[in-house]
């Protein structure tokens, strides 16, 4: 049991040789910690002995207590109630039990689509809705089991490390293990759970019912730590580097190399992005010959901005086979292990510990066995692969937008200026209700497109969803880019500093860019908007 403290005993912690703090009726021994605390010794001398719970509150959020807890904390005053805690958040080992088969997610009778526990800290619009005991037609108990599964890991063991990740630029491979272990790697592939290529499953969703709303879900509650570089780290080489070999790689190679990555062993990443060709895919030039024998293609040539590419042991990548244009590019998996692959960090204004990275091919071999997709159509195989990953940005950037939200809305009920809360100024609630309104409808339209790829097959999906995913990709980008600039206001010098309060929203400003940019940027994500959806509807009979 812990130790309990009288108020009187604290008091006799009151001097620099034994500091003794009151927080939130816990008690901590501040006396080691105090030359290293960031705020100066002083202000912790001034409150020795006392509750100190207002001040603490004032200067931190809840992620410093998460982390300092077990070094600090001594016990907690015996006048402190014991709350019965809410059902805990099931820990890895306790994760939830895979529930009773449920209803198919995708188009549940009314009766059915009863709303779920409310989850999480209801303010209005920092979740998403169905968390707040809303009714939804998308989410069913495998979804709440999954939220939980998923939000009890990250605040544990992620959230109050981010910030000292991201300035190191590089995340614990134990994360990225775990991911696999977990069998999330496994769920990010837009389609069905793989069984066959891993023995690795999700506690709270049997594979069976897995869907692309489990899959969302992932991405949107690991994105809550409010680091793109974090996120990508994780997913941003897999979730576009995979699919294309899932898809479209041939039998035998796709059972040898999957397994390694969904376990969470080895890395994968997407190198399509050349120096001299962004966007404009059908430009790029690096080439790929065929050898003599007809064996091996022999790789040449440099890739920009890779994600994950420092890390990678596989890199599906775009090259040039046959003619200019579209129909020249094939794709073809490249192993680090082949040789006359480089690798260098690229030094970027966000995402700091998603490895950005530049590429030099110099005379790689790679076997014929490892072409993905037919030579000369690997345009396909990338046009298919887009709308997988522009959806990843759009969950990203939206739970991004909210993050920005739901901490100007926590900011602004703390901190007072011109005598009151900065939330009774009017100013400030213009503020949020515009952050407000931009996320909620682009989430709703994100709920929507998720569901029509779940209904489409992929082609289909390719056609139809390819203008509406460009647009809402555009909307999500420029949703997150406004929150940020808002919340950086609410904030004010808080969020120019790093770390600290304003930590999260800093962070966020400086990822804006990664979003807006890569995966289509915005301009001419919005013009594919349009083209794309007029050629589909045409073919529909649209009249004009
Ligand atoms: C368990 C006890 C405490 C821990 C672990 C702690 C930890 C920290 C950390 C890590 C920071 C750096 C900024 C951040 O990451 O938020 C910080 C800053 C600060 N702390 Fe504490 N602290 C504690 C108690 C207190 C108390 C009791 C006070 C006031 C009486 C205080 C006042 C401050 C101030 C003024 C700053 C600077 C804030 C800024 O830069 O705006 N801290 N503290």
């Amino acid at each position: 049991m812990a130790k309990t403290f009288s108020k009187d005993d604290v008091a006799s912690h009151s001097k620099t040789d034994s500091l003794w703090v009151v927080i939130d009726e816990d008690v901590y021994d501040l006396t080691k910690f105090q030359d290293e605390h960031p705020g100066g010794k002083k202000i912790l001398q001034r409150v020795a002995g006392k509750d100190a719970s207002k001040q603490f509150w004032k200067y931190h959020n809840e992620g410093i207590l998460k982390k300092f807890q077990g070094r600090l904390q001594v016990g907690s005053l015996n006048t402190k109630k014991v709350i019965a805690q809410p059902a805990p958040a099931p820990a890895k080992e306790a994760a939830p039990k895979p529930p009773k088969p449920a209803p198919k997610t995708t188009a549940p009778p009314k009766e059915e689509s009863e709303p779920q526990e409310p989850f999480g800290d209801l303010i209005p619009f920092a979740d998403p809705s169905w968390y707040q005991g809303y009714h939804s037609p998308y989410f069913n108990e495998t979804h709440a089991a999954l939220r939980a599964e998923v939000r009890q890991w990250v605040e544990s063991e992620i959230e109050p490390y981010v910030t000292e990740w991201d300035e190191a630029k590089q995340v614990p491979d134990r994360i990225y293990k775990q991911m696999g272990e977990r069998g999330y790697l496994a769920g990010l592939l837009g389609g069905k759970f793989p069984v066959n290529l891993t023995p690795h499953r999700v506690q709270a969703v049997p594979p069976e019912q897995w869907d692309l709303f489990h899959e969302m879900l992932v991405t949107d509650e690991i994105s809550r730590v409010g680091s793109g570089g974090f996120v990508w780290n994780l997913i941003g080489g897999f979730g576009i580097g995979g699919p294309p070999l899932l898809r479209h790689g041939k039998k035998a190679l796709v059972e040898r190399i999957m397994p390694g990555i969904l376990a969470g062993d080895k890395r994968i990443c997407l190198a399509i992005t050349e120096p001299d060709a962004g966007s404009d895919v059908a430009n790029l030039t690096c080439e790929a010959k065929l050898s003599e024998d007809g064996k091996h293609y022999i790789v040449n040539g440099e890739k920009k901005w890779i994600t994950n590419g420092v890390w990678a042991d596989y890199f599906t990548t775009a090259v040039r086979t046959g003619k200019p244009g579209m129909n020249g590019i094939s794709v073809l998996l490249i192993e680090r292990e082949s040789g006359g692959v480089s690798t260098r960090r690229m030094d970027c204004q966000g995402v700091w510990s998603s490895g950005t990275t530049y590429i030099t091919f110099e005379d790689v071999k790679v076997p014929v066995e490892n072409l993905i997709g037919k030579e000369n159509q690997g345009f396909k195989v990338i046009m298919t692969n887009f709308n997988h990953e522009r959806v990843g940005i759009i969950i990203q950037s939206l739970r991004f937008a909210r993050v920005c939200y739901e901490e100007s809305m926590k900011y602004a009920h703390k901190r007072r200026t011109f005598g009151k809360k900065l939330i009774d100024h009017p100013v400030i609630r213009m503020k949020l209700a515009h952050m407000a309104r931009q996320i909620e409808a682009s989430y709703n339209w994100m709920e929507n497109v998720i569901y029509q790829c779940q209904c489409m097959e992929e082609t289909e999906a390719m056609l139809k969803l390819g203008g509406a995913i460009a647009g809402l990709k555009a909307q999500a980008t420029t949703t997150f880019e406004f929150c940020a600039r808002e919340a950086s206001q609410i904030f004010g010098g808080l969020s120019y500093s790093r770390g600290g309060q304003g930590g999260k929203i800093e962070r966020l400003y400086r990822d804006v860019r990664a979003y807006a940019i890569p995966g289509g940027s915005e301009e001419i994500m919005l013009d594919l908007s349009m083209r794309q959806s007029l050629r589909v509807h045409q073919m529909f009979g649209m009249k004009l």
